[in-house]
């Protein structure tokens, strides 16, 4: 007899998707690409050491003079607008145009887009360069999508991931980038399709760029897989998550959580991936 309740249809969509991580994490191990990140800086330690932790090679380079000759090198780029100042768009605008002339993909992390008018206005113009994917809280990807500065927590979000699904899928469509939305559920659609990685824990939130980082991940699991960026993104969310309930069995909170979660993000083996991936069909 065929089981479908939900419960059997979401076992199911886990059973599908945990090769596809599985698969992801352990070509980026075997690959180990260069990352390249203009990040703020906040984000930039943890960042870098998320990067190292999963395989890859980060470099925090930034300097508008060495793009034409470093962007090309990277396997992809990560673009996040936390700290951001007037001197530092040039540098962003230009990075994205090579990397997308060279055949790299590039993240972009709107990190609290809705906070100002400048900030906002970076922000899309930097979505008009086409990354290939945006990776933001709630509220920056429904300042994004309705292009509008709203009630703001600066950098945190006060929306829940479920309210911006479908701004994140009207982003989009509109942008023809892969969009992530994270919180409790990540979301992450294509315009078309919506999955649900849920993965993760509440604490995650409590440690300042995790979100900063995760984006990187993103960048990092696209650049082996450039032609799926929507089941490459899916992955890193969910490996992110899958590091941070095993580091929360160890953690007593924020800081250690810190800690352990870069210590399960390079222990993370095969069977634990695939028993862990809890990852379900929206559309
Ligand atoms: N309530 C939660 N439960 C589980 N995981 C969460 C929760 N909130 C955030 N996360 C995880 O924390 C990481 C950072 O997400 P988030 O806090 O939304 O980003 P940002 O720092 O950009 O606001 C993501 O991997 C996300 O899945
Ligand atoms: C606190 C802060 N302020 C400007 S950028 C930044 C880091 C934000 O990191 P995340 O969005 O990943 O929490
Ligand atoms: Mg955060």
């Amino acid at each position: 007899m065929v089981d479908n309740t939900d419960e059997a249809q979401e076992h199911q969509h886990s059973t599908e998707w945990a090769p596809i991580v599985w698969t992801h994490l352990s070509t980026l191990r075997q690959r180990s690409p260069l990352i390249q990140c203009i990040t703020n800086f906040v984000s930039m330690d943890l960042m870098a050491n998320t990067l190292l932790s999963v395989g890859a090679s980060p470099a925090m380079i930034h300097s508008l003079q060495e793009i034409p000759e470093f962007t090309p090198r990277a396997d992809a780029l990560c673009v996040n607008v936390g700290t951001l100042t007037a001197d530092w768009v040039p540098a962003m605008k230009s990075a994205a145009q090579v990397a997308a002339q060279s055949g790299k993909p590039w993240v972009l992390d709107p990190v609290a887009a809705g906070a100002s008018g400048f900030r906002l206005k970076a922000c899309l113009e930097l979505v008009g360069l086409r990354p290939t994917v945006i990776r933001g809280n709630g509220s920056e990807i429904i300042a994004l999508s309705k292009a509008s500065l709203g009630h703001t927590k600066g950098v945190d979000s006060s929306d829940e991931s479920t309210d911006a699904v479908e701004p994140a899928r009207s982003l989009a469509q509109t942008s023809g980038s892969i969009v992530a939305v994270s919180g409790a559920v990540d979301f992450i659609t294509d315009g078309q399709r919506v999955v649900g990685a849920r993965n993760g824990v509440a604490m995650m939130q409590k440690i300042t760029a995790t979100g900063c980082s995760v984006t990187a991940l993103i960048a990092a699991f696209v650049a082996i897989d450039p032609l799926h960026a929507f089941e490459a993104t899916t992955s890193a969310l969910s490996i992110f998550g899958i590091a941070g309930e095993i580091g929360m069995e160890l953690a007593k909170g924020p800081a250690s959580l810190r800690m352990h979660l870069i210590d399960s993000l390079h222990g993370l083996d095969q069977a634990t991936v695939i028993r862990r991936v809890n990852i379900i069909s929206m559309s």
